[in-house]
């Protein structure tokens, strides 16, 4: 003889109430990005709106999460899923929740040099479905250099006050005394501070995004600032990165508007919210700036 299990979820709650998000955090799920498995984590929820029901049922939306662990994770079946959670809670719930996070990891090549390494990009996507219907977000945090423009300004100001001083006495500076002094430590005395940055990106998916722009945005990013931090590096490509680091000085204002351009033509992109963070090397503090295009409520903080 078979007993039945006893299911309180099912009886009635003993304070009634609707509840706005009832779910799991943190749930351990494989998942595909960019075309490669990867450690993801699950937050899934619905809204509890029958407010005599006592809760949800969590291995219902547990369990729907499987259709996503063995195909590359697509907004469409975001959407799906989100679907099934609201069918596997007819009259209990009408909006559901999936947040998906993890890092996409992508072979980058060196700038010079025939190698490549891979780079760990964190994201996430969050789903909503509700009566407005689905909608997707995309956030990315992409790495970065980031030279001071100021710092080489003065730097160059150094340079300049050296050269006055060592060839004041001479009329004229021979081409080969000229070259010696330009490679020597004695003659460049300064170089400007630069500093390991991020852009942290929030995108609000087009209604007809087909797939998640992982790659496509984080190319453009990193095209658009260019001085993507780099993976397998020689020296020849340490001296590109140093020539791609002096012809984008940057303050963390002129990373943002370089953003804000290259995301409003990217395709699948409805809208955005961007912060950019110079972890400054000059002091303890962080130099920052935010943007947003067709964000709701325009808000950029
Ligand atoms: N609703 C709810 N369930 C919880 C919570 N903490 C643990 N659970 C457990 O989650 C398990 C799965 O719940 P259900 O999905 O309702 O499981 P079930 O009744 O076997 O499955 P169904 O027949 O599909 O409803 C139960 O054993 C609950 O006790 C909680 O805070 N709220």
């Amino acid at each position: 003889m078979t007993t039945s299990l006893i299911d309180i979820a099912d009886g009635a709650a003993d304070q009634p109430g609707r509840l706005s998000w009832v779910g799991m955090e943190g749930i351990d799920l494989p998942l595909q990005v960019a075309g490669r498995p990867l450690a993801g984590r699950a937050d899934a929820g619905v809204s509890l709106d029958d407010p005599e029901a006592r809760g949800i049922h969590m291995s219902r939306l547990y369990l729907a999460l499987e259709r996503l662990t063995d195909r590359e994770l697509t907004p469409g079946r975001l959407n799906e899923v989100l679907a099934h959670f609201l069918d596997s809670h007819h009259g209990l719930s009408q909006q559901a929740f999936l947040d998906l996070s993890g890092e996409a990891m992508l072979r980058r090549p060196a700038l010079v040099s025939p190698l490549a390494g891979w780079k760990a990009y964190p994201f996430a996507v969050r789903g909503r479905l509700t009566a407005q219907g689905f909608e997707a977000r995309l956030e990315l945090s992409i790495g970065y250099s980031s030279t001071c423009p100021c710092s080489a300004a003065l730097a160059r100001q150094l340079i300049q006050e050296r050269f006055d001083r060592d060839f004041a006495e001479q009329d004229a500076v021979g081409f080969r005394a000229m070259r010696d002094w330009l490679g020597s430590e004695q003659g460049i005395v300064a170089t400007p501070h630069s500093q390991r940055s991020q852009a942290h990106l929030e995108l609000r998916l087009a209604p007809d995004a087909e797939s998640l722009p992982v790659v496509e945005v984080i190319d453009r990013v990193e095209s658009s600032l260019g001085t993507a931090l780099q993976t397998a590096v020689k020296r020849v490509d340490e001296q590109a990165f140093a020539l791609a680091n002096g012809q984008n000085l940057m303050f963390c204002e002129d990373a943002a508007r370089r953003l804000d351009r290259a995301l409003r033509e990217q395709p699948g992109v409805a809208g955005f919210r961007l912060r950019v963070v110079h972890a400054e090397s000059l002091h303890a503090h962080d130099a920052v700036a935010r943007s947003a295009w067709n964000w709701p409520g325009g808000q950029a903080g």
